[in-house]
């Protein structure tokens, strides 16, 4: 699958953020472990903390369809060069990736770096107690 339709994806994902307080629109689109992509976008609040991020919606779109591994995700925010995935979000992404998982940075021309969760999230937390 082109690495470019991710791309595309994320970015018109963006178009839908409802973001009027920060004014910082993000778009996520994730391609699972069945080869689809699944979007999402900021969703802020007037109270503000409980305003949720654009890959937190993505996950939770690839979740209900009843996917659970993130093959590779692209992040692209409007007002910044490359938008890195927030902690909360970095946490919420190590839940369904694994080591081959690539997160892509991107531009509004395309992807501009790609890195593994473990770039992002190094020393993460990890239990068997919980399972
Ligand atoms: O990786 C990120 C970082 C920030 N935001 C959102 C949260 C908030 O709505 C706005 C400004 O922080 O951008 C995301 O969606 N993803
Ligand atoms: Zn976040």
């Amino acid at each position: 699958m082109p690495k470019n339709e991710l791309f595309v994806a994320a970015r018109e994902a963006m178009a839908k953020a409802h973001a009027p307080y920060s004014k910082f629109p993000v778009g996520a689109a994730i391609r699972a472990e069945d080869g689809r992509i699944y979007t999402g976008a900021n969703i802020e609040n007037l109270s503000f903390p409980e305003g949720w991020c654009a890959e937190t919606t993505a996950i939770s779109h690839m979740v209900m369809a009843g996917q659970r591994k993130i093959m590779e995700v692209a992040v692209i925010a409007e007002k910044l060069a490359l938008c890195p995935p927030c902690g909360g979000c970095r946490q919420r992404l190590a839940e369904f990736s694994g080591a081959s998982t690539r997160i892509y940075l991107c531009d509004e021309t395309g992807i501009k770096k790609s890195l593994a969760l473990s770039d992002l999230l190094p020393h993460s937390f990890e239990t068997e107690i919980l399972g």
